[in-house]
């Protein structure tokens, strides 16, 4: 099977990085397949993403680690290796909307997705049917206020015993707590049904009616402990007219959640997304 092998990086901004990391490459019998880079001017940090494969079988990844290692010390580089013939192991997360979660499993199953998906886990049992139709394990959690803490340990302990890379939140609607966030940082996606900053919390289409806005959106980002505050990776809108009733809106958003939170899955599992303080950059192939 052919390898292929994922490097993104960031780092303070200096001449010659591009050199120094192609030329390592070079220096190992990889060939570059796609390469993006981005200066960000204001933060002085540069963002690289490089997609590769080895030509030599003596080239392994233990053995690209140990080279590029140093010449990421050298220059302070936050590095990640990824093998992109490996599937990500992704947790799905939903309440009573189940949407999202069929757009998910259908581009799973139809390959536009490259991950498995070990289970399930919700705080509702409506999910239950979808998720067994498409052969995946179902977890109920029931989440109470007395309940929540001892749940969310629970929840930590399957990401832990089941080795999940990526958790979605697909339309769950409970809030992880600050110890939970911070274990999670950087693994966990949410779909929010507003086009951020706009319309926080949990009831964003009530809010948008009330506004009497002409565009509503969709916004996926990263989760953190503020609120859908986390740094955004996608968002898409769809215009609306003074006729729609907030159920309404609530039809018309599903599609615009859906195919938000899809992208956004599909670029963090290809390693496209490289965080930027509370921002991201975002290196498409097209
Ligand atoms: N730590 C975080 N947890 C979650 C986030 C987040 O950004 N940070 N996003 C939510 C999803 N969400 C909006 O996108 C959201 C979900 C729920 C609520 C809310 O107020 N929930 C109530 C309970 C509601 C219910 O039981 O139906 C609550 O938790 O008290 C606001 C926003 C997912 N988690």
């Amino acid at each position: 099977m052919t390898r292929a092998y994922i490097l993104t990086l960031s780092c303070p901004d200096q001449p010659g990085l591009v050199a120094e990391i192609s030329g390592v490459l070079a220096e190992c019998g990889c060939t570059i397949t796609s390469s993006h880079q981005y200066g960000d001017e204001i933060s002085g940090r540069f963002f690289m993403r490089i997609a590769f494969a080895p030509l030599k079988d003596e080239v392994t990844e233990e053995n690209l680690r140990a080279t590029i290692a140093p010449h990421a010390e050298k220059f302070g580089m936050d590095w990640a290796l990824h093998d992109a013939k490996k599937p990500a192991r992704v947790l799905i997360l939903v309440s009573r909307f189940d949407h999202c979660l069929m757009d998910l499993l259908y581009r799973r199953k139809r390959g536009d997705l490259f991950m498995d998906v070990p289970a399930v886990v919700s705080n509702h049992m409506d999910a239950y049917q979808l998720t067994a139709s498409y052969n995946v394990p179902f977890v109920h959690m029931p989440v109470t206020k007395d309940t929540k803490a001892a749940q969310e340990e629970k929840l930590l302990a399957l990401i832990e015993d089941e080795k999940i890379d990526l958790v979605v939140l697909a339309r769950y609607m409970q809030v992880l707590s600050d110890d939970t966030c911070r274990k999670l940082a950087g693994k966990v996606i949410n779909i929010h049904h507003s086009f951020l900053p706009s319309f926080k919390g949990a009831k964003p289409y009530h809010q948008a009616y009330e506004k009497g806005v002409k565009i509503i959106g969709a916004t996926a980002h990263y989760v953190t402990a503020d609120l859908d505050e986390g740094p955004i990776i996608e968002q898409n809108v769809a215009r609306v007219s003074h006729a729609l009733t907030p159920d309404d809106l609530v039809s018309v958003g599903r599609d615009v959640e859906r195919v938000t939170l899809a992208e956004a899955v599909k670029l963090h599992l290809q390693h496209r997304v490289l965080l930027n303080g509370n921002r991201t950059v975002i290196f498409r192939d097209q």
